[in-house]
């Protein structure tokens, strides 16, 4: 099988193009091919297939083996693929995921794709819907205790559920040990990306993400929306905030009703063949 390797900020995927629908892949045979040491190692798997709809359509796992409804450094890396590859020639392509359409705006140079805006859609606040199993309207700076340990979250569903928690320092230990407890926790039956932010203005944080299924990673794209939009609603943010991430920078804007936006890169990094 041929392969693609692209990262979004070091959040790195491998894409299979699967239009003829052969490839049918196990939870053990992405946790293989993700595997850093035993396989090609990648946070997740991308695979591209048909839509009957929308130009193309999107479908990703962690590296655990998992399924992600969506994931904004990937969607970034597969409209940059899928454009590159001529797959789809379009500047605005209308992608298909689990968690809706997601439309990806590309600005290309001399036939390669420099940066990619895209349009993350609406965020959910609805406990029920993330899902979060704390009774209130909203979870918006709520206080939960796990192991003893007290936290102020606010939580939503950006295409995948995200809990965001805003902290003086980020240290890394620290960051692995409460975003697996919090991502396991009750409190959230299909579990939770954790994002940890340290504020530098109302236009600028630095964000870690303990990420669902696949660990710390170095960027998380939803994560940076989640973490944008949970400091706008809790007063902390303006609407245009650059996002300071392990690998790199993001841009996000949010007018705190309609659809959240990205903006950043994407990097082809090789391509290969695995049996
Ligand atoms: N890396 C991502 C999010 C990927 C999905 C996540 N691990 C989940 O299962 O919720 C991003 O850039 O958004």
């Amino acid at each position: 099988m041929i392969f693609y390797k692209y990262h979004g900020l070091g959040n790195d995927f491998i894409i299979f193009d699967n239009r003829d629908n052969k490839i049918h892949l196990s939870a053990d045979d992405v946790r293989n091919i993700c595997h850093r040491n035993f396989g090609i190692g990648a946070d997740g798997i991308l695979l591209v297939e048909n839509s009957e709809e929308q130009d193309i359509k999107m479908f990703i796992y962690n590296s655990d083996g998992s399924q992600a409804e969506m994931c904004g450094n990937a969607i970034r890396c597969f409209a940059k693929y899928v454009y590159e590859k001529g797959i789809v020639r379009k500047n605005i392509i209308n992608i298909e995921t689990l968690a809706g359409v997601i439309v990806s705006e590309i600005e290309v140079k001399n036939g390669v794709v420099t940066s990619i805006r895209v349009n993350m859609g609406k965020l959910i606040l609805d406990p029920k819907a993330i899902p979060c199993s704390i009774e209130c309207e909203m979870v918006k700076n709520s206080k939960i205790e796990i192991d003893n340990l007290e936290y102020y979250i606010t939580a939503m569903l950006m295409g995948v559920p995200h809990t965001v928690i805003f902290k003086d320092q980020l240290v890394d230990e620290d960051i692995i040990r409460e975003g697996k407890l919090i991502e396991n926790s009750s409190f959230f039956p299909k579990k939770t990306n954790v994002n940890f932010v340290k504020i530098l203005s109302r236009n600028e944080i630095i964000l870690r993400t303990w990420e669902r299924g696949a660990g710390y990673t170095l960027a998380c794209g939803t994560g940076s929306c989640a973490s944008v939009a949970a400091g706008i609603i809790n007063g902390l943010l303006d609407n245009r905030v650059l996002v300071h991430l392990r690998g790199g920078d993001l841009i996000i804007q949010w007018d705190g009703k309609s659809c959240i936006f990205m903006e950043g890169g994407a990097t082809e990094v090789f391509q290969g063949n695995i049996n």
